[in-house]
């Protein structure tokens, strides 16, 4: 069987998309995904999404998340943008205005300009402050400590640790350590659940490191944030008490090619 898809990258978070609004493709095939996200014996990929159709006729599209593994997962901020710019070309949504799409967290509002998207992530209400760290859930959970001089790190030793620390079990987290350059600039390096490695960008997880900054310096609500695919814009509204909402991820979300695998 051939099926037809598209690599997008966005900071170097990168995935597999499949225009599902036909309904073919096999999504409950855990082997499927991970083999098509297999970096040697696949097409290679931090995550695949398939793009479906929705019932409502003002929301675009559906977006499904696979992480690497195979398995369906929360929500993916990168993947968020990326599938709002793969359904501009495919016509799924009209880019002259801000569209809307469904994912795994509820709903989402995407705004495509010329390569970059702007997402609207999902509020968050609570920010759980512990002994060196925070933990909140920005569409996936995720862990956040602020570090210096971040790119000494072994961060897939320290991120693995942590995932699978009995503190997590058993769903596991995401994993960021923070380097806080300015009041509105931080580096962000991420492990992340269900890949299993360092990515190069994390969006949910730079979201996360955002607010977690903010919460810890009582400062900034707009920031330029580093990781090693880029650069990402994260602002947002509301405060430690009373929650975050308004939340938007902004940055480039590119079309690397389009292919046909034989499975
Ligand atoms: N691996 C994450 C989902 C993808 C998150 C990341 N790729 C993003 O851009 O938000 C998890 O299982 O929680």
């Amino acid at each position: 069987m051939q099926i037809e898809f598209y690599k997008y990258q966005g900071t170097g978070n990168d995935f597999v998309i499949i225009d599902n609004r036909d309904g073919n493709f096999d999504s409950k095939n855990i082997d499927l995904v991970s083999y098509l996200c297999n970096r040697r014996m696949g097409i290679g990929a931090d995550g695949l999404m398939l793009l479906e159709k929705h019932k409502a006729e003002e929301v675009a599209f559906t977006m499904r998340y696979y992480n690497s593994d195979g398995k369906e997962a929360s929500m993916c901020g990168n993947g968020g943008r990326c599938i709002a710019a793969f359904a501009v070309k495919v016509g799924a949504a009209d880019p002259s205005k801000p569209f809307y799409f469904e994912a795994v967290d509820g709903m989402h509002i995407a705004k495509y300009n010329n390569g970059i998207v702007s997402l609207q992530m999902t509020d968050v209400k609570t920010i759980d402050i512990n002994d060196g760290y925070y933990f909140l859930d920005t569409g996936s959970p995720h862990y956040v400590a602020h570090k210096s001089n971040i790119d000494t790190l072994d961060i897939v030793k320290i991120g693995r640790q942590i995932r699978h620390s009995d503190t997590f079990k058993p769903a596991g987290t995401n994993v960021n350590i923070v380097e806080e350059i300015a009041p509105d600039h931080i580096k962000v390096r991420t492990y992340e659940r269900g890949v299993e490695d360092e990515t190069y960008s994390c969006g949910t997880g730079v979201v996360a490191s955002a607010i977690s900054t903010f919460t810890k310096n009582n400062e900034c609500r707009d920031f330029n944030i580093d990781v090693k695919g880029g650069r990402l814009q994260v602002w947002f509204e509301g405060d430690t008490a009373g929650g975050f909402k308004n939340i938007w991820l902004t940055g480039p979300a590119t079309f690397v090619y389009k292919g046909n695998i034989t499975v």
